[in-house]
C-alpha cells in the first residue's frame, strides 16, 4: 500500500556575516528536539513563499528584516516526528541586532569549528558546504596555452581549482600538473582533478576529485578517499545521482554559448534556476561565465559560478 507521507514545508537561514560566521539558535523547550542547534527559521504558513515565511520567522525569532537572502539548498530529511522539507536561504543583509526575542540561545560560530552542540541532523550537512568558495577555477591551459596560463596561475592567490585538460599532450599534462602541485604548495589552495585524469601517474598531490557525467552517472557510491568529491552535470538526473551518493557540489551547464561548443545555446539563468534552487546540495554555474555573472548565480540559487576562459 502507497501511504502518502505528509510533508512539513520549512524555511531556514543560514545568516552570515562578513566574516563568513554564521547564526546558530537552540531549539527551545517543548519543541521536538529542545537544545539542538539550528539555523533561525521555521514552517512556511500557507499561502506565503519560502521568502516570505522566512521573513516573518527571524521578524519574530530574532528581531531582524531581512534585505539580502537567495535560495542555495532543499532537502528532505525524516525525523520520528515529522518529514521536513527543508529550504535552505543565505541570508547576507539584515536590518536589525539579533536578541532571541522567544527566549531562545543564538550565536555567532565559524561553520568550521561551530562551538555548539548537538546541531540537527538536517542542518549539519550544511556545515562543510558553507567552506566552499563561490568561485570555482577550471585550469585553462588548454585553450589559453600552457605557458599564458601558467603565467597567470603564478599570480592568483589561494583558489580552488579543478584541474582538467582534455586536449593536451601527455608531455604538457605533466608540466601543467608539476606547476599546480607547485602553487597549490604554496599558496594553500585546494586542487580537484578531473576523473579523466586522476588515474594518471603526473597527477601529484591533490585534493579531491570532478566527476565526468559518463564517470557519475557509472558510479555506485562515492569515490574514496577524497576530501572533496564534485560533478559536472547537464540536468536533473545528474544532480539526482549526485546527491544520492552524498557529493559535495555538482557544476551545471552550460548556462550560457561556450566558445568550447560553437551554435550550442547554453540553458539560461531561468532553466538554472529551476534546477538549482531545488538541489539538495550546493550547484555551480558552469559554462560561458564571468565572475560578473556571480549576482545571477546567487539569487538563482546556485552556490557560485565556475569560469574556465572567464577565470583568468
Ligand atoms: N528552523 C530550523 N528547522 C530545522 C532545521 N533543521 C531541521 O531539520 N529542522 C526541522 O524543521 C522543522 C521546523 O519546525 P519548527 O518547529 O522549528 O517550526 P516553527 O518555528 O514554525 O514551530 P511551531 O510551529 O512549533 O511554532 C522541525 O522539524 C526541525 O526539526 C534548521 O536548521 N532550522
Amino acid at each position: 500500500m502507497n501511504v502518502a507521507v505528509k510533508l512539513t514545508e520549512v524555511a531556514v537561514g543560514v545568516i552570515l556575516d562578513d566574516r563568513g560566521q554564521v547564526l546558530f539558535a537552540q531549539r527551545p523547550a517543548g519543541k521536538p528536539y529542545a537544545g539542538w542547534w539550528e539555523f533561525p527559521g521555521g514552517k512556511i504558513e500557507a499561502g506565503e513563499t519560502v521568502q516570505q515565511a522566512l521573513y516573518r520567522e527571524l521578524e519574530e525569532e530574532l528581531g531582524i528584516r531581512i534585505c539580502d537572502c537567495q535560495p542555495w539548498i532543499t532537502l528532505q530529511h525524516v525525523y520520528p516526528h515529522a518529514t521536513v522539507r527543508l529550504q535552505f536561504c543565505k541570508v547576507r543583509g539584515f536590518d536589525g541586532t539579533p536578541h532571541g526575542r522567544e527566549g531562545q540561545a543564538y550565536l555567532w560560530a565559524d561553520p568550521q569549528r561551530p562551538v555548539v552542540d548537538p546541531i540537527l541532523p538536517a542542518a549539519i550537512r550544511m556545515l562543510p558546504w558553507l567552506s566552499l568558495p563561490e568561485l570555482l577555477r577550471l585550469s585553462a591551459a588548454g585553450v589559453l596555452g600552457v605557458e599564458a596560463w601558467l603565467a597567470r596561475l603564478g599570480a592568483t592567490p589561494r583558489a580552488m581549482l579543478v584541474l582538467r585538460e582534455p586536449d593536451l599532450s601527455k608531455p604538457e599534462l605533466k608540466r601543467v600538473a608539476t606547476a599546480v602541485s607547485a602553487w597549490r604548495r604554496a599558496t594553500g589552495s585546494t586542487v580537484l582533478v578531473s576523473s579523466r585524469h586522476v588515474h594518471a601517474d603526473w597527477v601529484g598531490e591533490f585534493d579531491g576529485v570532478v566527476l565526468t557525467e559518463r564517470d557519475l552517472l557509472a558510479a555506485s557510491a562515492r569515490p574514496a578517499p577524497h576530501q572533496w568529491v564534485g560533478a559536472s552535470v547537464h540536468g536533473r538526473a545528474g544532480i539526482e545521482h549526485a546527491a544520492r551518493l552524498g557529493l559535495d557540489f555538482v557544476m551545471l551547464g552550460a548556462v550560457s554559448a561556450t566558445a568550447s561548443h560553437p551554435g550550442e545555446p547554453g540553458m539560461g539563468w531561468t532553466a538554472f534556476a529551476q534546477l538549482a534552487a531545488h538541489a539538495p546540495l550546493p550547484v555551480y554555474a558552469l559554462g560561458g561565465l564571468a565572475s560578473a555573472d556571480l549576482d545571477h548565480a546567487r539569487a538563482a540559487g546556485g552556490q557560485g559560478v565556475a569560469l574556465l576562459r572567464g577565470g583568468w
